[in-house]
Parts: structure tokens; sequence; C-alpha cells
């Protein structure tokens, strides 16, 4: 008896090994052939993706992908079929207007399940016809001339915002979180904007209804799972039983549930400017084939996703890096003191502030809000480097920001360090040098915000938002951290969300 359990047992064990054998030898064989074999990397990613999501599920992925970078050159290989690129000059063609490629299968992780139907949305669509024939409607209300027309409604949020630094922080000398209370703003500008109601999180002072935090948990899962996008059909796309956070879904849920609101009580009729969601439900006229109230949702959604998170991203970069670097907030009181306008600020005033303008390019750069490779597919003809390196078809290729944004050949041998002085005219620089390094600078870090026909919608409005914020805030406080060594926390998370930032407000007198 005891020789037949050891004959199966024994068997069975067998079995495993050659099983495990012969994986290995497929994978190897497989690597050995690979077209991309040639390419340096980090070994494990030769073999597998799991590696590369173990590294973006520890919220750092951006810091590896820049030494990556450092220790193999322009081209990485990142996983068995991915390669990352950190050069420059080829943005505008990886992410082209004209006959774009493809975004890779890592976006349909962010698809949302609803009723077992799986639906994209305008960001993460694969199908680039799709896209232009819903963004196209849509396209010319995010110029910043349109964007301008909600600037009161900004103001609205900006001056409960101030209020509340007032009575909260500045009156009583209560340190500041102002990692949340960014957020807070971020968020509240977004709804404000969008269907012309805060969500509340200032007036509350925290998370109503948990939005923030279910967002994030969306992208906690989003970040890593991408990395494996067949993983998310046995996780949040499972039909029995699905595991892990609901990506998309608070959000799409939120957006439902506005558009309802909105028809109820047959559309806003405040006598206040327009916002978003007047805009979209009246291109249903204009474009009865394509644009229903689903439609009106999903342009919706957008605005509640993908804006307060990125937005405030960028906000807690400049408190967080000006306080850390003294000559830089002088530079900037100074130049908003001089300036000398009406608060809260209007763009009119202060759309031509060189400093301001140097901070927030600054804060960008060194803190792009979307910190991962935005992966294309390369078309099938392939694409030669300009090395003369052949990548094939259908191999997953992008640019990460966080990494074309410290190329020392772009921004010097200071390029980690947060400066904005490097957008100013240098002492031994002439005019023309200037503008063109400048130039070259704004071509590189204007990728912060995507490429080609895939171009953030929204960035004129977090532009406008971020200089009107911090022009009011500078203007009448003082923002510091309590300790001037301490770190904050970050978690990159394809959004960079970064913790604890405790400040001191207080209120400034005009020098
Ligand atoms: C500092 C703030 C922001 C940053 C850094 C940022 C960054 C980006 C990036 C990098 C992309 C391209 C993603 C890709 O190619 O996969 C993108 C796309 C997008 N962003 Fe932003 N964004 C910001 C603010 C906003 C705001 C305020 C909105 C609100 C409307 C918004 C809406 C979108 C949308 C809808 C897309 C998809 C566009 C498309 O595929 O056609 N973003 N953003």
């Amino acid at each position: 008896m005891d020789f037949l359990v050891l004959l199966v047992h024994g068997s069975l064990l067998w079995a495993v090994i050659y099983a495990i054998l012969c994986c290995i030898a497929v994978i190897l064989f497989w690597e050995l052939f690979s077209p991309l074999h040639a390419f340096p990397g980090p070994p494990a990613a030769r073999f597998t993706n799991i590696w590369r999501a173990m590294v973006t599920a520890s919220g750092h992925v951006d810091q590896a992908n820049i030494k990556w970078h450092r220790t193999y050159g322009s081209a990485v290989r990142v996983g068995p079929n991915t390669i990352s690129i950190n050069d420059p000059e080829l943005i505008r063609t990886i992410y082209a207007t004209k006959n774009p490629w493809p975004k890779s299968d890592m976006y349909r992780t962010n698809d949302v399940l609803i009723n077992g139907v799986r639906l994209s949305n305008l960001f993460n669509t694969q199908d680039n016809h799709w896209h232009d024939t819903y963004m196209n409607p849509i396209r010319s209300l995010w110029t910043m001339t349109k964007v301008l027309d909600m600037e009161s409604l900004i103001d609205e949020t900006l001056n409960k915002f101030t209020a509340k630094m007032d009575v909260k922080f500045a009156d009583v000398e209560h340190n500041c979180m102002m990692d949340e209370w960014l957020g807070y703003f971020a968020w509240d500008v977004m709804a404000n904007i969008s269907f012309g109601k805060h969500y509340g999180f200032i007036d509350e002072e925290r998370d109503v209804e948990n939005l923030i935090a279910d967002s994030t948990k969306g992208l906690y899962y989003f970040a890593p799972i991408s990395q494996i996008p067949w993983l998310d059909c046995l996780l949040d796309k499972n039909l029995i039983k699905r595991i892990g956070p609901k990506p998309t879904l608070t959000g799409v849920n939120y957006a439902i549930d506005v558009v309802t609101t909105y028809h109820q009580a047959l559309g806003s009729g405040s006598g206040r400017v327009e916002h978003y969601l007047d805009k979209y439900v009246k291109l249903k006229e204009a474009h009865p084939k394509i644009m229903d109230d689903n439609q009106v949702v999903n342009y919706l959604m957008l605005n509640i996703l993908a804006g307060g998170d990125t937005t405030s991203s960028t906000m807690r970069a400049v408190v967080y890096y000006l306080s850390k670097n003294t000559s830089a907030y002088q530079k900037l009181i100074s130049e908003l003191d001089a300036a000398n306008f009406s608060l809260p600020a209007k763009w009119r005033d202060i759309r031509k502030l060189t400093y301001l303008d140097a901070v927030v390019q600054e804060a960008l750069r060194i803190n792009p809000g979307i910190a991962m490779i935005l992966e294309r597919v390369v078309p099938q003809s392939g694409f030669t480097l300009p090395d003369g390196r052949f990548i094939p078809g259908g191999t997953a290729i992008g640019i990460n920001p966080a990494v074309t944004n410290r190329n020392v050949d772009v921004f010097g041998q200071d390029a980690d360090h947060f400066n904005p002085d490097r957008w100013l005219k240098k002492d031994e620089e002439n005019e023309e040098e200037f503008r063109d390094r400048c130039r070259k600078m704004k071509d590189v870090a204007s990728f912060v915000f995507g490429g080609g026909n895939r171009v953030c919608m929204g960035r004129n409005l977090a532009i406008l938002e971020i200089y009107k914020l911090f022009a009011t805030l500078y203007s009448l406080f003082d923002i510091k951290l309590v300790n001037n060594d301490h770190s904050w926390k970050y978690h990159n998370a394809w959004f960079v969300y970064q913790y604890n930032i405790p400040m001191t407000v207080s209120r400034r007198v005009k020098t």
C-alpha cells in the first residue's frame, strides 16, 4: 500500500517537475528568439510582466523607470513585449496627431463593467476612430478661450478655499494637511465647472461620499494590474465574482446621478454661467446621431475622474518644493506683490507673470501628475529607432513623462532638482539662445499632458486653475512646511498621490 502511495506521489511529483521544466524551456526558447532579444533591460523583465507589476505596486515605478534608462540607455525592454523610450525626439512619432498609434491593452483595465457590459471611455479607448467621433463635438469646448468662460465658477471655489484657510488655519494657527486640502480644492473646482455644484469637500472639510478614496482605490488597482492586462479579466472583469475595487464605477455612478438630477430640475436654470453639463446637454441638438444621455454621462465622468487628482498632484508639488526652496519662494512673492492685482487673481492679470509661470512649469516637470509609461502599439510595419534598431509591429512602446522630464541633455545636470530659474534667461545667454533652450524644454515638458490626438483634454483648465490658486494663495498667506526637513510620501498609481504634507498657513503682510 505504502509502495503504491509512493509510486503515485512520486509520479505526480515528476509530472510537476517535468511541466515546470517544459515551461522554463519554452520561455527560454521564446526569449532567445524574441525580436526584442537585443534590447537591454532588467533581466526579469525579459521573461515576465509580473516583475514590472510588482515594481509598480510598490508605488515608485517612476524612479525605477528613470534608473533603468540611466543604466540601459534610451530604449529599455521593460517587459517581454514592452519597450520604454527616453528619446524626446520620438514624442511626436509615438504620440502623433495624424495616423496615431493606438493605445495598448494596458488601458483596457480602465474599462468599466456595468450589467456585464464592458464600457470604454474617451480616455482609455484603443479605437482611435471611435475616439475622434466622440471627441470632435467637445474638443472646441476645452480651448483656453472657452475654459475662461468658467473663470467665475473657479473664483467661487477659490473664495471658499481661502476663507477656510483663514478661519481654520491662519486665525487659530493649526497645522494644515495641505495634501488633503489641495485635493478638496481641485475636486471641488471640477464639480463646480462640470455641473455647477461643489461636492462639498471644502465646506464639510472631508471626502464626502468617499469619492476621492474610492477613485484612489481604483487607481491603486489600475496601475499594477494594467501591466498584466489579462489579469483584470480574472479580477475586476470576471463575470462570475468580481474581485478587487471597481475601478471607475463610483465616478460613473456619480455622473449618472448628476445627469438624472439635472434633468429632473430641468437644467440648471440658475442664471449663472453655463457649466460643462449645460454645454454637453446642448450638444444633443447639434449631434443627434451620436449624443444621448449615456454619452453625456461618459463625458461628465471624464471630468470627475481625470481632473481632480492630476491637478492636485501638481498643486502639492508647488507648495512642497516652494517651501523647501526659499529663494524661489521669495522671488514669487516679490513678483506677486509688484503685480498688485485684485483677488481672487484673474487670468488677465497673472498670465504674463514670468516667475509664477516658471514655478508652475517646474512643478509640472519635476512631478508629472501622471508618471507611468503611456503605452502605445507599434504599427504592423514595425518601427526603426534613430540608432537603427528595429522594433516589430505589435510591440507595446511608450514614454514616461517622469523619465523625459529628467533628461539631462534637455534640462541640464541639475535635472533632478526643483529649480524654477531654469525657465528664465541666464546672464550668459542672448535672446535667441534663451528662446531656443526654452523651446526645447517646453517641447519635452509639455508631454506631462500627453501628446498627439490623445493629448490631455483638460490641460488649459488645469493651468488656469493652478495659476489662479497660487497667485491668490501666496498673495494672502505665508505657507510653509511645519518642519522644513520633513519629506512627503508619495505613491505613483498612474496618478501621483503625495501624502503627509503638514504646513503652517499665516496671513501675509505685503512687502
Ligand atoms: C495637471 C493636470 C493634468 C495632467 C498632468 C494631465 C495629464 C494627462 C495625460 C498625460 C494624458 C494622456 C494620457 C495617455 O496618453 O494615456 C491626459 C489625458 C486626458 N486628460 Fe488630463 N491631465 C491633467 C488635468 C486634466 C483635467 C483638469 C481634465 C479634465 C477635464 C483632464 C482630462 C483628460 C482627458 C479626458 C484625457 C484623455 C484625452 C484623450 O484620450 O483624448 N486632465 N491627461
